[in-house]
């Protein structure tokens, strides 16, 4: 397969300030090429969206960055954090804690410290404002005592973002964490981590198939369809000329009521394996709000 389109947009609006730094990753598994020649950049304080449709290879990708996944090829790089992937948060796909989890929502973000260089040695009562001050950033702290299995979606989402900060990460991965939330909360979690990123100086990479709710706040996007990658800002990349070289096929962009909507053409009449992205509204296209 050619060099990924991708790069072209991406090495354009790259400086040398990378926090981090992935290029032409590829990763097979299975037989099957994952991903192709992947790379991109993010830089301190950055929001960036990862997107792409159900098994575009997102979780992949995180993976890779966070060195549980080896890469076929390629490689990632960790810059001016000084303390290489223990500078990364993550916060996982599908984290399920029960209702009997006999743990306060304070004590699942004090276990964020453990096991971390930072949290070792820390006094009580050090652990604890730190632990408060993570809860006020996540605007969590009227639920902080309750069990944590019993809080709703949204409110278990802040306490797992309080969780990957409280080790005052330099990089915070999120793994579709807007997947079971409500348009409200879904606005409510991106319009804060877009503060945090902006009062933190954290740079955010963040995976959702939906990219509608991050446009008010992505500084830069990277779009994943059919294993390879198109980074840049939404201007530079969510464009039918970019997405159509990503696809390999007439992609068509449509800016409709403030969304964005990428029309992907049937994939047995382009000739490409097109992902399940969105709601399909015949049988001829998929609709990628
Ligand atoms: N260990 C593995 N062996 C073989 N195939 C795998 C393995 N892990 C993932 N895959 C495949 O890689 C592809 C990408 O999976 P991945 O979970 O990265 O996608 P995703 O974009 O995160 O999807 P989703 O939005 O559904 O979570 C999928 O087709 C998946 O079946």
């Amino acid at each position: 397969m050619t060099q990924s389109v991708v790069d072209d947009v991406a090495r354009r609006a790259c400086g040398s300030e990378a926090l981090l730094s992935v290029s032409g990753v590829d990763v097979r598994l299975g037989g099957r090429t994952i991903l192709d020649q992947v790379g991109f950049e993010v830089r301190p304080g950055e929001f960036t969206g990862l997107i792409g449709s159900n098994g575009a290879g997102k979780t992949t990708l995180l993976r890779v960055i966070l060195g549980l996944q080896r890469p076929t090829r390629g490689s990632v790089r960790l810059t001016r954090t000084g303390r290489g992937r223990s500078g990364i948060g993550y916060v996982p796909q599908k984290v399920l804690l029960e209702p009997d989890v006999p743990l306060r929502a304070r004590d699942v973000v004090g276990l964020g410290m453990d096991g971390h260089r930072f949290g070792i040695g820390l006094p009580s009562r050090r652990r604890r404002l730190l632990v408060d001050e993570m809860l006020a950033a996540v605007d969590a702290s009227r639920f902080a005592n309750a069990r944590v299995g019993e809080l709703s979606g949204g409110e278990q989402q802040r306490i797992l973002i309080a969780h990957a900060l409280v080790s005052r990460p330099d990089l915070l991965l999120l793994d579709e964490p807007l997947a079971n939330l409500d348009l409200g909360s879904a606005h409510e979690v991106v319009g804060l981590l877009a503060r945090i990123a902006r009062e933190q100086q954290i740079a955010i990479l963040l995976s959702a198939h939906e990219m509608n709710p991050l446009l008010p706040v992505m500084d830069r996007i990277v779009y994943l369809a059919g294993g390879r990658a198109a980074s840049g800002t939404t201007e530079e990349v969510i464009t039918t000329p970019v997405l159509s070289r990503l696809y390999g096929h007439r992609v068509d962009v449509i800016h409709v009521h403030g969304r964005v909507l990428v029309v992907v053409g049937d994939s047995e009449t382009a000739g490409d394996s097109v992902g399940d992205i969105g709601r399909e509204i015949n049988s001829d296209v998929d609709v990628v709000g």
